[in-house]
């Protein structure tokens, strides 16, 4: 007899939502590699109120600093601390609900700012084999929209032809823990470049085991 089996996924939800604190819309999915758009995830004030956060944090980390160019991504950023305030306690358990794994398994609340010009190229979440974190590798990811942009700055699949377009609140889950290294292959992507107006996002990565 035939099977055709289907890889094992991390998120766990079927229908078209998903229950926390917030009722969270399954607007989109892709079934393998598993990429997941999903609206209502974050209020309008939690997406203003950790912009307005992460600002005051991101002009304090470059006093002294000198601030480093990288190709790859030319946004700004910062990471809160776990639990860091009541919002970001409030959004990690949030996030842990939709991602299907204890918050013990996320670094911390990445924010990213790009203004006009600025991308993110794209590239894997996960650590390459040659790496010393690999046995402790990124499993999945949340990508946040904290504003609506006004042109430019989706996340793009260069590999899927497939991208998504910020929008406030809105939200883009994907996976790449499968045994087919092929299909993590696949997860590749990118923030394309901000043409009109900023795009803030905050992302969530997992990692295999706990780091907390
Ligand atoms: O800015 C985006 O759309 C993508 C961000 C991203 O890929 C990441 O934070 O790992
Ligand atoms: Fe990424």
């Amino acid at each position: 007899m035939i099977t055709a089996n289907k890889e094992q996924t991390i998120f766990n939800h079927v229908g078209s939502k998903i229950l926390t604190d917030r009722e969270i819309d399954i607007v989109a999915r892709l079934e393998e590699p598993l990429i997941v758009v999903l609206g209502n995830v974050l209020s309008n004030e939690e997406c203003d109120e950790l912009i307005r956060l992460s600002k005051d944090k991101m002009k304090r980390s470059k006093i002294g600093t000198t601030r480093e160019e990288n190709e790859l991504r030319t946004s700004s950023g910062m990471f809160f601390e776990e639990s860091e305030n009541e919002i970001v306690a409030r959004v990690e358990n949030r996030i842990s609900t939709i991602m299907s794994i204890s918050i013990e398994h996320g670094e911390g609340l990445q924010i990213l700012r790009y203004t006009p010009g600025q991308q993110y190229k794209a590239h894997y979440d996960f650590f390459s084999s040659s790496t010393k974190v690999v046995n402790n590798n990124r499993i999945s990811t949340l990508v946040m929209y904290l504003n609506d942009v006004e042109e430019g700055g989706e996340t793009y699949f260069p590999q899927l032809n497939f991208s998504v377009s910020p929008k406030k609140g809105m939200a883009v889950y994907f996976e790449y823990f499968y045994n087919d290294q092929a299909l993590n292959d696949l997860t590749l992507h990118g923030g394309a470049p901000v043409i009109t107006g900023e795009k803030w996002v905050a992302t969530q990565w997992m990692r295999k085991q706990k780091v907390r």
